[in-house]
């Protein structure tokens, strides 16, 4: 099996930006979320953007955000990739496809069997379904270290890529991988020391652990 592609998220600072690719992981995700601990200035995204051109993919995480923060972000950071993960309907998805020519994530929040069929409706309209956990109601709708039962999700078979989220640290990654077969991965809160806090040694066991499995 190849070794999935690795993306670490809620970067904000220029030292965990450096750890990412030094790590030679795949994708850096920037969180524009006004509610989040990770959430980006349009300055800060700039300044994290160039810094990663030609060096790592950029991946704008967004939570059913308006066209134009959207715009701004991509604007600013340079964005390679859009993640959609709050209530984004395909429709939704695939108009900002259109509009920004870029390729579009789409988180979809898993607690039964039923959650993972309704990733079918995003064929066409997104080009990766990233599976993360159900968050508790008024909590994030994502980045709070929950993991979800991953045989849901093993060996997924839909009509589009895929990726694994929720809760993946160095220590369990490499179980996840081997339970699903996921040709991603994605981690925020597994690499950090508090919410927010990235910690570079995790980022580079992350990867490390992947590249093991
Ligand atoms: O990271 C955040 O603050 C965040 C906020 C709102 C939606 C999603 C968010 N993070 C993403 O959630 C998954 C899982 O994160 P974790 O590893 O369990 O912390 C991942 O894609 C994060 O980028």
């Amino acid at each position: 099996m190849p070794t999935p592609a690795i993306k670490i998220c809620g970067i904000s600072t220029p030292e965990a930006l450096e750890a990412t690719i030094r790590a030679r992981a795949d994708y850096a995700g920037f969180v524009f979320f006004a509610r989040s601990p990770r959430n980006v200035s349009p300055t800060q995204a700039a300044d994290l953007g160039a810094r990663a051109q030609g060096r790592i993919r950029r991946v704008g995480l967004f939570v059913d955000a308006d066209d134009s923060t959207i715009a701004e972000a991509v604007d600013a950071a340079g964005l390679d990739v859009l993640q959609l993960h709050g209530r984004e309907t395909p429709e939704r998805a695939a108009q900002l496809r259109s509009r920004f020519g870029i390729p579009v994530w789409k988180a979809m929040a898993i607690a039964s069997i039923g959650d993972v069929a309704r990733a079918h409706a995003y064929a066409g309209a997104a080009d990766l379904m990233l599976f993360d956990a159900k968050t508790p109601t008024g909590a994030l709708p994502g980045g709070m270290g929950l993991s979800f039962d991953w045989s849901l999700v093993a060996h997924w078979n839909g009509p589009l890529k895929w990726g694994l989220a929720g809760g993946l640290t160095a220590g369990n990654v490499g179980h996840a991988i081997a339970l699903t077969g996921a040709p991603l991965v994605d981690t925020s809160s597994g690499v950090e020391s508090a919410p927010g806090m990235k910690d570079l040694d995790r980022i580079a066991a992350f990867c490390t652990a992947v590249r093991a499995a």
